[in-house]
């Protein structure tokens, strides 16, 4: 009786972990045939086009951030998670080159806060990307020390989430970028969800072995708004679990450009990234589509051209990398903090160190760091 129940729960427990390290594996590589592709082909039966408000972002409103016409996105959502909604890369061409330069270039400076500030002084961690620039735009050939660039694992952006407590906090918070809280403004309200309010971000920097393990994101106090993702660079297998870690997941891949949305009964499912992988051929790849802007700029865009000099960097990061932001309300209208913070948020499984420390390697100054950008999930 006992060890039929412990069989149960082992097999149960497993189904996430398992299909974790099934993408995971390097060797042999996995068989990537029951991966979603929303960029590719008709809808299967699992794959149900979504339909989005046009009317709730004009065209203009739009084109000021980089996206098209919402009329012609292409939205999905899949066949049993209510609330998922997953848009296959609505931007116009050229314009996720500015994207890529604010999040490798901007968002890192102060007064956000990132993984290098948890050992290094504000000094040193103030100009990651100009300390990066010459050892990345002309490699010697020999090997170097890692630049500041290439050792940056997240991000965190509005209320700073704490890797620690699992919570955000009144006191550590600055400004929220405008321009990356307009274009989360207009996606949230082409999906139904209008006046969403960006207050905290996390950016994730993946490496090509990096991965980010099993977990959900339930910190914020307000589950009623969305949680918004946008993926640039290097493509992901993106794992969409239930509400049970037992749950088995479906696999997807995110490309650059695409974006989800997890609201109502899928803002809470578990989901992990096991693998950063190669854009697919004939898929169009970033550095491809480059900094030049094919439409003309309207006076009031908040997306502007990124300069050759920038773009080289960006370029030559995103080769093999992969950056993941996403976008979190905290507070719902009217709410504010608890007093003493409820513990544990975050409900982080399957890692030692939390998902984002294997993940994007994040470290957290006391935690150690893996000497690999990824850690497996383990059980605890
Ligand atoms: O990188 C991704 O696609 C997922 C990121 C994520 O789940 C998170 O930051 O909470
Ligand atoms: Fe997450």
């Amino acid at each position: 009786m006992v060890r039929m129940a412990a069989a149960v729960v082992e097999s149960g427990e497993d189904a996430f972990r398992k299909m974790f390290k099934f993408y995971k594996k390097r060797n042999p590589p996995p068989d990537y045939s029951a991966v979603i592709n929303f960029s590719r082909g008709a809808p299967s039966d699992k794959i149900v086009p979504a339909d989005l408000d046009s009317a709730a972002v004009s065209d203009v409103e739009a084109a000021r951030v980089g996206l098209r016409p919402v009329r012609d996105w292409r939205a999905f959502s899949l066949q049993g998670y209510p609330g998922f909604i997953f848009i296959s890369n609505p931007f116009l061409s050229g314009s996720q080159s500015y994207w890529v330069r604010q999040c490798l270039k901007i968002y890192p400076q102060k007064p956000n806060i990132c993984n290098l500030d948890m050992h290094m002084s504000p000094s040193d961690t103030e100009d990651i990307w100009g300390k990066s620039v010459h050892a990345l735009s002309s490699p010697t050939g020999k090997k170097e020390p890692k630049t500041l660039l290439e050792r940056l694992r997240w991000v965190t952006l509005g209320y700073h989430y704490n890797w620690d407590t699992k919570t955000y906090s009144a006191n550590s918070y600055t400004p929220f970028p405008a321009d990356l809280h307009l274009l989360s403004l207009q996606v949230t309200a082409a999906c139904g969800f209008p006046g969403f309010n960006s207050e905290a971000g996390i950016l994730n920097y993946y490496r090509p072995d990096s991965s980010l393990g099993i977990h959900v994101d339930e910190s914020e106090l307000d589950h009623t708004r969305p949680l918004l993702s946008f993926s640039f660079g290097q493509s992901a297998i993106f794992l969409l679990g239930g509400t049970c870690r037992q749950d088995p997941p479906t696999a997807m891949y995110m490309h650059s450009g695409d974006m989800m949305l997890m609201s109502g009964q899928s803002r809470l499912l578990y989901h992990a990234v096991p693998r950063i992988l190669p854009a697919p051929q004939g898929h169009t790849t970033l550095e491809m589509e480059g900094c030049s802007l094919t439409s003309s700029l309207q006076e009031d865009a908040v997306v502007e051209p990124v300069s050759e000099e920038d773009w080289a960097l960006c370029s030559r990061y995103i080769h093999n990398s992969r950056v993941n932001v996403t976008v979190r309300q905290v507070l719902g209208p009217g709410q504010s903090f608890p007093e003493t913070p409820s513990p544990l948020q975050r409900t982080d499984t399957g890692q030692t160190d939390g998902p984002h420390d294997g993940a994007a390697d994040r470290d957290h100054g006391k935690r150690k760091r893996s000497s690999s950008d990824s850690v497996d999930p383990v059980e605890t």
